[in-house]
């Protein structure tokens, strides 16, 4: 097998022509010669190509021209992220466990799985349609934390049963605590801008694989999301106004720039459900597949995708989304206090008994 220390020198060769002095470099330091480090030192290929049988030093310049104008701060800094993941991995791969070991336990609301380079975070609550308890987003946070530092290069949420998620579960509303109303309001818009947080400063892809209907937050932070894959049953619906809210997970933001202004309002402000080909030709979801071969089609697709070199998917995601990331916490910080309000208005709190009376009603 090829061991770490072996590969590190060649890709460091490729990545900079320079010699780093850390611990991980030091054999390879010892060996370098003084034309790799004046390479390195001057930046972008600047010396005339070798005569065409002249083989190694010609495929040093080759390395070093392919790198066209990438300064060398970058260069250095796009290697020591890709040493220490490639450090992580091999470390985590001399110990991998045993298939049953995968699954990570400690959570009520999830299950969380990690294997072929995969983290899967599927809500667990499905005879409630996934809804999404106090307990569920704060798992969620829990289960990104960890996947944001895991051996996996993508991460996927999902949800186990005929629903992808109902969104927030209204029953969360009546567990109001001594300090009243505005408390529970306070608190829910806290709990509701980390969460938020969690998803817009998450560093790899995620995935969202939407196995059926998806109702509120569950849609918004869609948005927030790299790829959306859809079964043909899914449907994608945030009923905001019937129930005397406001949009969150940036969706006030990302809806518009991703269908245009008119389209995000129709689902925004008057709660249009969307079918899968809908928010397909919308640009919401990145791909709808039957139902019948769903599960199969996406996962062949995502193990393919997670065997991608994990540094470079995360400095890619990493410029697609950073000069954004600014913009969105302050949207989420905007969304959640007025969603404190919202939750406190007799519109918001007609809607929430209307639901929860529903069954009494019948
Ligand atoms: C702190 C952060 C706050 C973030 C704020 C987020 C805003 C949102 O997410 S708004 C969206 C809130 N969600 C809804 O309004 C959906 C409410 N649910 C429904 O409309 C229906 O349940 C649904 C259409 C999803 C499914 O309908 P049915 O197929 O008829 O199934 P049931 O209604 O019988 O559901 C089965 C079971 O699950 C309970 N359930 C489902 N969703 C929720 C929910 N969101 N909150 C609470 N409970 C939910 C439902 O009551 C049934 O329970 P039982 O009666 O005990 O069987």
């Amino acid at each position: 097998m090829l061991s770490i220390s072996r590969l590190l020198p060649c890709l460091y060769r490729v990545y900079t022509g320079e010699f780093l002095d850390i611990t991980l470099c030091s054999t390879v330091k010892a060996k370098s010669n003084p034309q790799d480090h004046a390479r390195a030192t001057e930046g972008p290929c600047n010396t005339p190509k070798p005569g065409v049988f002249d083989l190694i030093n010609k495929a040093k310049w080759d390395a070093w021209n392919a790198l066209g104008s990438l300064p060398k701060e970058t260069a250095r800094q796009n290697y020591v992220d890709l040493v220490s993941g490639l450090s992580s991995s091999s470390d985590s791969s001399s110990q991998v466990k045993p298939e049953a070991d995968r699954k990570q336990s400690g959570y009520e609301t999830l299950v969380v799985t990690s294997e072929d380079g995969i983290t899967k975070i599927m809500m667990n609550r499905p005879a409630k349609k996934n809804a999404m308890t106090m307990r569920m987003y704060e798992e969620i946070m829990l289960a990104l934390k960890a996947a944001s530092k895991d051996d996996s290069a993508i991460t996927v949420l999902t949800g186990n049963g005929d629903y992808y998620s109902s969104g927030n579960d209204l029953t969360n509303f009546t567990d109001i605590p001594s300090g009243g109303v505005e408390e529970k309001a306070k608190n829910s818009a806290i709990l509701l801008r980390d969460f938020v947080d969690c998803f817009i400063d998450f560093p790899k892809p995620l995935i969202a694989v939407v196995n059926g209907p998806a109702v509120g937050i569950s849609v918004t932070i869609l948005g927030l999301f790299e790829v959306v894959y859809a079964s043909d049953r899914a449907t994608f619906h945030t009923p905001f106004s019937h129930l005397g809210q406001s949009p969150e997970g940036c969706s006030s933001y990302t809806f518009p720039k991703i269908m245009g202004p008119a389209k995000a309002a129709e689902m925004l402000i008057f709660g249009k459900k969307l079918t899968a080909a809908e928010a397909c030709a919308q640009g919401l979801v990145t791909e709808v597949f039957p139902d019948s071969t769903f599960q199969k089609e996406v996962w062949t697709r995502l193990k393919a995708y997670s065997k991608l070199p994990p540094n470079a998917m995360r400095i890619s995601k990493q410029m697609i989304r950073n000069r954004e990331k600014e913009k969105l916490h302050a949207v989420n910080a905007e969304e959640s206090s007025t969603l404190q309000e919202r939750w406190l208005s007799d519109e918001c709190m007609n809607a929430i008994m209307n639901f929860l009376t529903r069954k009494a009603k019948l």
